[in-house]
């Protein structure tokens, strides 16, 4: 018998079609994959069968109300929640290797997280924030290596031309956005295969937020993305799939564009509307 089609699948050419073809036939691989997963803290349900199945070279964007369970879905996948011993239940892959069964520090490379509130070390220098990670997990093998590896981060995170000439100052020095730039450039240092945004741009401007925007845009040629927001404007500019969680279950995923110009719940209309 032949799976059930997913949402999109029948428009041959459409997002969906070519989403659908990617997951059957595995053509960049689903980095993520997420089976039923369920998370308690004590009594409290938080997460409530999640499933999710996430190809590399995407933005995929979960979005849902405050409390939804967001931020936890991405607290699993780099097993930072697990400081909070929750009950957890269902598996969730990595490039087809059990999470809860590799090495935290080799996940912890594999998968690095952008928080809401740019969190760089202030005292250290812009240098160092970048060059501590890929130095303490001996990713690099000389002086040399280091220095390029760390260019090549604030290249990326495009903040190489705004700091190449004060790279000893503290990173407290920088602007709010010029901050998380640096955090994720010090990401982007691991060279993960995917990059986990909570709410990356909840504390900037618009100005920052849309150099931020681009970025990730230009990043996911690289990545995967996983993006939390519960602004759904931001999530129709760069997310390709998106996914509105409620009460930590998924109502509805599907094309950006189709879930927000045909929802199928009344609950997705709602939010997507701004009445949620
Ligand atoms: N460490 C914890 N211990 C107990 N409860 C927690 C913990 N972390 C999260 N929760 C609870 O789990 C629920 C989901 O939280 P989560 O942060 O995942 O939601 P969210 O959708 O990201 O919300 P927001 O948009 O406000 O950040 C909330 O009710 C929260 O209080």
């Amino acid at each position: 018998m032949k799976p059930p089609r997913r949402r999109g699948e029948a428009r041959r050419g459409g997002p969906g079609y070519i989403w659908a073809k990617h997951l059957r036939t595995g053509v960049g691989r689903n980095v993520i994959d997420i089976r039923d997963l369920k998370l308690q803290f004590g009594d409290v349900k938080v997460l409530d069968g999640v499933t999710m199945k996430i190809p590399n070279n995407v933005i995929y964007v979960i979005m849902g109300p405050s409390g939804s369970g967001k931020s936890t879905i991405l607290r699993v996948l780099n097993r930072l929640v697990e400081l909070y011993k929750p009950k957890i239940e269902g598996e969730v892959y990595l490039d087809g290797q059990d999470i809860f069964k590799m090495p935290l520090s080799l996940l912890r490379r594999r998968v690095q997280m952008v928080f809401q509130i740019p969190n760089p070390i202030p005292t250290l220098s812009i240098w160092e924030n970048v060059a501590l990670g890929p130095k303490l997990n001996r990713l690099v093998k000389s002086k040399a290596e280091l220095q390029e590896r760390v260019r090549w981060a604030l290249e990326k995170a495009q903040l190489w031309e705004e700091v190449k000439n004060r790279l000893d100052a503290p990173a407290a020095s920088l602007s709010g956005g010029q901050q998380q730039r640096l955090c994720i450039a010090r990401a982007l240092a691991f060279k993960p295969e995917v990059l986990l945004m909570d709410e990356p741009t909840a504390n900037l401007d618009p100005v920052n937020t849309a150099k931020i925007e681009e970025l990730m845009l230009e990043l996911k040629k690289e990545m995967t993305i996983v993006l939390v927001t519960h602004y759904p404007p931001q999530a129709a500019r760069v997310g390709d799939w998106v996914a509105f969680l409620y009460g930590g279950k998924i109502v509805e995923e599907g094309p950006v564009r189709e879930v927000f110009t045909r929802p199928r719940h009344e609950l997705t209309e709602k939010y997507v509307t701004g009445k949620i």
